[in-house]
């Protein structure tokens, strides 16, 4: 592996992201356990398993917000496990969370300006000259375009409602033109008109955009992923094409359980 920052471009690296053995401990219990993953560029990977079963946790260790006590974590071939969240960020790591993290005093527009500018490499004059400004503020616009909140760009983020703040949210990890988009249950809260632009604006996304999804909404996982990895305990159940993964028994059993929309899904994709 090289070092950091001679991170190269992903399209020339033989994995975007390269998880080797990550194990993370909270004292007893182990969230995360010996999972390793290979993710190729442009993947569109799910990762799913109930409750407790480390998916937050796994992504907090690829984003850098939260460190593993054994393994590694390598980004376009480049070893990441310790560099800091902030740089992870400028190498091309973005993420949207459980609870849409908008700023509501900010514009909408504002936003996302804000969000493009700290993925900035170049993040520290970017404030100094009007022109870099009016830069982030047209490639905002474009953002906000894509998510349909272009109409709202000037309102208060406060007076959005929660799908639109999950637009926003996913607005601005775009923001930042990552490589590596880590997303936390986008579809939650939404409206079946909001997943499908959801759905909608994922599935448009260019290849150089590598998207690993934890999400609960199996028909989401089952339109938008190529590939599944499904945890239990903290443990790599089963990592395969999509079909494959949600027809595991145990992962049938538990999404039958739940809901027949879902079961739908896995039958219409198996
Ligand atoms: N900071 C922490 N300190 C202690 N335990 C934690 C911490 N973060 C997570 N855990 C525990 O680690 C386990 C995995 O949590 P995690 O949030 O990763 O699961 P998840 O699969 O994302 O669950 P959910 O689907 O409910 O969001 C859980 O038992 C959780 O309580």
């Amino acid at each position: 592996m090289t070092a950091v920052p001679d991170v190269p471009d992903v399209l020339d690296a033989p994995h975007v992201l390269d998880l080797k053995n990550l194990t993370r401990r909270y004292g007893s219990l182990t969230a995360v356990d010996d999972v390793s993953l290979q993710l190729p560029a442009g993947a569109r990977h799910a990762v799913i398993g109930p409750n407790g079963a480390g998916k937050t946790t796994l992504l907090n260790l690829i984003a850098g917000t939260d460190r593993p006590d054994h393994g590694t974590i390598a980004l376009g071939g480049a070893d990441i496990t310790r560099t800091a969240t902030a740089k992870r960020s400028r190498l091309g790591i973005a993420r949207s969370f459980q609870q849409p993290s908008v700023i509501g005093e900010l514009s909408v527009l504002d936003n996302i300006v804000l969000a493009g500018w700290l993925h900035h490499p170049l993040r520290r004059g970017a404030w100094r000259r009007p022109s870099r400004y009016r830069q982030h503020e047209e490639s905002a616009a474009r953002h906000l375009e894509a998510v349909g909140l272009a109409d709202s760009a000037r309102r208060p983020a406060a007076d959005l409602s929660h799908g639109q703040r999950r637009m926003l949210d996913l607005a601005a990890a775009l923001a930042g033109d990552p490589r590596l988009l880590l997303l936390d249950e986008p579809a939650a809260g939404l409206t079946d008109g909001d997943i499908g632009r959801l759905l909608s604006i994922l599935g448009g996304l260019p290849e150089s955009v590598a998207i690993i999804l934890v999400e609960h909404h199996v028909e989401v996982v089952a339109e938008l992923a190529e590939t599944v990895t499904v945890l239990a305990a903290g443990k790599v159940l089963i990592t395969g094409p999509t079909a494959e993964a949600l027809a595991h028994p145990e992962v049938r059993d538990a999404y039958h359980a739940t809901s027949g929309a879902s079961r739908d899904a896995v039958e219409a994709r198996g």
